[in-house]
């Protein structure tokens, strides 16, 4: 796996990119959202959104972070009500700031990861619920971003990240492997 996550052009961050992608970041509004990979072994819980942002595009599970509850608490949450399951041994992996061009507002996408959970996977009014194969994950209908992080996650590493979208094609980004969740806290330009 470390092969293919080091053949990601923006796994190999030079000190300026970080730099610029801190600038980029700092002082806008960051929007708070949650997004949780079930991994079980050599199988990955992916969803086909069906409405809304990122329809037609498959992912993990999550959304906003609503107002009283912690981030961890949001993205069990979502999984509930998106795939009908509750994780039991989720924890956070990654954080990835996610630029639109010419939207003030920054995604601020806290990732996590479970490999236990309960209840049946089943598909709601927002998702559906597929398993792929750690080697047959369908990048091509997934968000850009993610076919340069997942290798880390797949690997048991954490990260943080910035991209830049123009649509949904990346125009520019930075990714790098932390050695533990809370640097991967720390995103870049980011003031909390
Ligand atoms: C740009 N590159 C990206 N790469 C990978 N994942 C991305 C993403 N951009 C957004 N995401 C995820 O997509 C979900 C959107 O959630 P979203 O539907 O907006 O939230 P929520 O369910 O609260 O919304 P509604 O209740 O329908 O308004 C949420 O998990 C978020 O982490």
């Amino acid at each position: 796996m470390a092969a293919v996550t080091s053949a990601s052009p923006f796994a190999r961050a030079s000190p300026k990119m970080i730099d610029a992608a801190a600038a980029a970041a700092s002082g806008r509004p960051l929007k708070l959202l949650t997004l949780l990979l079930v991994v079980q072994g050599d199988r990955v819980l992916l969803g086909m959104k069906k409405r809304g942002f990122g329809m037609g595009k498959y992912n993990g599970y999550g959304g906003k972070v609503e107002a009283g509850e912690t981030v961890l608490e949001g993205a069990l949450r979502e999984l509930h009500e998106e795939a009908g399951i509750k994780a039991t041994d989720a924890t956070p992996r990654g954080r990835m700031l996610f630029e639109f061009r010419g939207e003030e507002t920054v995604m601020d996408v806290r990732v996590f990861s479970a490999s236990a959970f309960e209840g049946e996977p089943t598909e709601s009014e927002e998702m559906t619920t597929e398993w792929f194969g750690v080697d047959k994950l369908p990048f091509d209908r997934m968000w850009a971003d993610d076919r340069h992080w997942f290798p880390i996650l797949l690997d048991g590493g954490f990260f943080r990240g910035y991209f830049e979208f123009e649509k949904d094609k990346i125009v520019d980004g930075v990714l790098e492997r932390t050695a533990d969740a809370d640097t991967a806290l720390k995103a870049f330009g980011a003031s909390k």
